[in-house]
């Protein structure tokens, strides 16, 4: 074999190595360019044939892709200006059907051998595509990555929630920006600190610092546990905030099963503990005063029913009405009215101690509790009446409302309580409601303890009322007449007074029944019948000769009066009972008249204009004023029996009798005395100018038929014929 035997045989070795290595073998001559040996497999799997590569072969370099070419390039200047020992590159060639292949190329400059001049740069190619898209997939899965954890540092540190993470017993690893601005640091600040030396102080209500081993981070690095809590009071630098916190251990474990991680959340909640008390503040305090509201003294007070149960000491309540407060609030307006309640609500505040409450219920009514008052039911009560005096002497003082002096004065109901004995906190306020308007019936400007008998009072009234509203339309009502007389003692007419004949109760007079009717409202519907049957016996009366020039006279209650429709309504029962309406009179009273008297005016000219006569009932028992007297289109005012009872005996009955019949006379106003009983009376009225008279010389309240017969005795008055 010679040596042309002995390259070929090397040169099937070295291919046969090549080949088992997936790698081909290249060489060029460094001085001529000219490449003396082809990578032919390298061409053969980029698609090209034989031929194909021999025609481009010494264009090889428009194959590589043109963002690798210069790292070709340059790889092979460093290589061959001796910079780097070996040539080392990869790159991308274009395969004939256009994708991009991936191939490494090593390579070397060689010293040329058996009469190869010059030098030759020999290397290998294989290709490293598969590598390369692995590693392209690592990349991007890399790159995912980086977005991700960017997206999520971005979102942490965006969230408005505080975020600390922090490794257990070693350092804090990191906080988001809320955590820091929560903090009042700055991130490196907090970054490294240790969990003994907290971010946070804890501090208790009262402020004082609580022990480390209470703090939330350390008991859930002791117990592994989370903790969702409601922090209140956390010293930040600087302040101490209410603060939400949430720390929660990280599920994973080290191998030596300790914790890896404690992520905290946290906030702070004042705005949102500010919006708690501002709702608590509306649900449970009065806004005008400041004041607890009902709710939160029903609240207070079932405690104390429950304290004093136990402690079997007394506890009390005093209930406060501002008397003539709708004066005050109607004539002075609703402003004046918000002020002298204001007052009268530090005014109850400064009569009573720190643990004694005071609440307002609305309106012009407060509410006092006295949780425990020491000592038996004597000593407590006495000890209440001084409290109770205490606020109605201050709250009788006078107001100084918008530079002007004001009056007002408390009625207080007072009730006490021993838990178990009464129940309910509605039933120890109503009992001191009870007491309250007993302290009104009273005279205002006092206080009244409740009692049993006051109970039983109002329990007989509410049973009172109910038999009422169960007389109007059962035949149980009635009207009785009195006779009115002209000086010769003849009939002029008559006073119809309500009867209510009760089958178990007998007969119940009007001063016990019409005040619960008024209140009620029961009046309105008895009052419509009163006047329904009256404008009937005038029209019945009217077909009688002995009866015809008879005046009726009836009782009108305030708040028939004040009714929107009563003029309609009473036209109505004209209009059923056709009659001669002059012989109508509307007895009124004077408490009618005490608020707006326009309207009031308004009214009885309508009332007039429907024929009828309006005439002052009671009069000189109220607020008698000149100045409505001039006002108001009467044409008769009525003597209050009070005043002619005495007549003959007070001087002060006498004068002012006498006062009243000259007052008429003046206003040209028909005069009539009430309750005339005695010829004494008689003669004084009829000595001092009243022509007219009513009462029991002459005649009590009787049924029709009796009435009607001694009309009918008597006969029709000279002057009438
Ligand atoms: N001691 C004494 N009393 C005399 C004498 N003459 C009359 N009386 C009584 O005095 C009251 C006069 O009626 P009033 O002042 O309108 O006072 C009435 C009136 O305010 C009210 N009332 C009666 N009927 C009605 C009614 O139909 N509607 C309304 N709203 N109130 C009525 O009830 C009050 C009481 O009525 P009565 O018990 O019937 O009482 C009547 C009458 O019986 C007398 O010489 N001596």
């Amino acid at each position: 074999m010679g040596q042309f035997g002995r390259q070929h045989i090397d040169e099937e070795r070295l291919q046969l190595a090549l080949e088992a290595a997936d790698l081909d073998l290249w060489e060029n001559d460094v001085l001529t360019g000219a490449i003396t040996r082809r990578a032919t497999r390298v061409f053969g799997e980029l698609g090209y044939s034989d031929d194909e590569t021999a025609h481009m072969i010494d264009d090889v370099l428009s194959l590589i892709h043109p963002d690798d070419l210069p790292l070709v390039q340059t790889a092979l200047t460093e290589h061959m200006t001796g910079v780097t020992p070996h040539y080392r590159c990869e790159f991308r060639l274009r395969a004939k059907d256009g994708a991009w292949i991936w191939y490494a190329n090593h390579g070397k400059i060689m010293d040329g051998g058996d009469g190869v001049r010059g030098r030759r740069l020999i290397g290998v190619s294989f290709n490293i595509d598969e590598r390369k898209q692995t590693e392209a997939r690592a990349n991007e899965q890399q790159r995912l990555l980086a977005e991700s954890e960017t997206r999520y540092r971005e979102l942490l540190s965006n969230l408005r929630t505080g975020i600390v993470v922090h490794a257990p017993d070693t350092v804090i690893l990191y906080s988001n920006a809320r955590a820091n601005e929560l903090l009042g640091m700055s991130g490196s600040d907090i970054f490294s600190r240790h969990a003994d030396d907290p971010v946070w102080q804890f501090v208790d209500e009262q402020g004082v610092s609580l022990e480390k081993a209470q703090y939330p981070v350390r008991r859930v690095l002791d117990s592994g546990r989370a903790i969702d809590s409601q922090v209140l009071g956390v010293r930040q630098p600087g302040r101490t905030a209410p603060v939400w916190l949430i720390v929660n251990a990280f599920p994973e474990l080290h191998s030596d099963g300790t914790l890896k991680q404690v992520v905290i959340q946290f906030d702070d909640i004042t705005p949102r503990k500010h919006a708690e008390q501002e709702i608590h503040q509306l649900a449970f305090y009065d806004a005008l005063t400041g004041l607890p509201n009902r709710r939160m003294l029903m609240d207070r007070l079932n405690e104390a029913l429950a304290a004093t149960a136990r402690s079997q000491q007394y506890g009390t309540v005093l209930f406060i009405d501002m008397d003539n407060f709708k004066a005050i609030n109607d004539v002075l307006g609703h402003a004046v009215g918000d002020l002298l309640l204001v007052e009268a609500a530090a005014r109850v505040g400064h009569c009573l101690r720190e643990a004694d409450m005071v609440a307002r219920l609305g309106g012009d009514e407060f509410v006092v509790l006295v949780a425990s008052v020491p000592g038996d039911s004597g000593m407590a009560s006495q000890r209440i009446a001084l409290i109770a005096e205490k606020i109605r002497a201050s709250l009788s003082a006078p107001y100084h409302l918008k530079g002007h002096e004001r009056h007002s004065s408390p009625s207080i109901g007072v009730a006490m309580f021993v838990g178990s004995d009464q129940g309910s906190a509605d039933v120890v306020l109503r009992q001191a409601d009870m007491a309250m308007y007993r302290a009104k019936d009273a005279g205002r400007n006092t206080f009244r303890f409740f009692s049993a008998a006051m109970q039983l009072a109002v329990e007989s009234r509410a049973a009172l009322e109910a038999d009422l509203r169960l007389a109007i339309g059962s035949q149980q009502l009635a009207l009785h007449y009195q006779v009115q007389v002209d000086d010769s003692q003849r009939p002029i007419g008559a006073e119809a007074l309500l009867r209510w004949h009760h089958p178990s109760r007998g007969t119940v007079s009007p001063l016990q029944f019409i005040p619960i009717a008024e209140e009620s409202s029961l009046i309105l519907d008895i009052g419509n019948w009163v006047l329904d049957v009256a404008c009937a016996q005038l029209a019945r009366w009217q077909r009688m000769p002995a009866m015809r020039h008879l005046t009726l006279a009836v009782n009108v209650s305030a708040r028939q009066f004040r009714q929107a429709d009563f003029v309609d309504m009473l036209s109505a029962i004209i209009a059923r009972h056709p009659c001669d309406v002059s012989r109508l009179k509307l007895e009124l009273t004077e408490s009618m008249v005490l608020s707006d008297v326009a309207e009031v005016v308004h009214k009885m000219d309508s009332l007039r204009a429907l024929g009828l006569s309006l005439s002052m009932d009671d009069f000189g028992t109220g607020y008698s004023s000149l100045s409505y007297l001039k006002k108001l289109p009467l044409a008769q005012i009525k003597i209050d029996q009070s005043f002619v009872r005495d007549i003959t005996t007070d001087a002060t009955d006498a004068v002012m009798v006498k006062t009243i019949i000259d007052l008429a006379r003046n206003f040209r106003l028909e005069v009539i005395a009430e309750g005339v009983e005695t010829q004494e009376q008689l003669e004084f009225l009829r000595g001092h100018g009243c022509m007219i008279y009513q009462g029991y010389l002459f005649g009590k309240p009787v049924p029709l038929d009796e009435f009607e017969s001694r009309c009918h005795a008597q006969g029709v008055p000279a002057s009438l014929t």
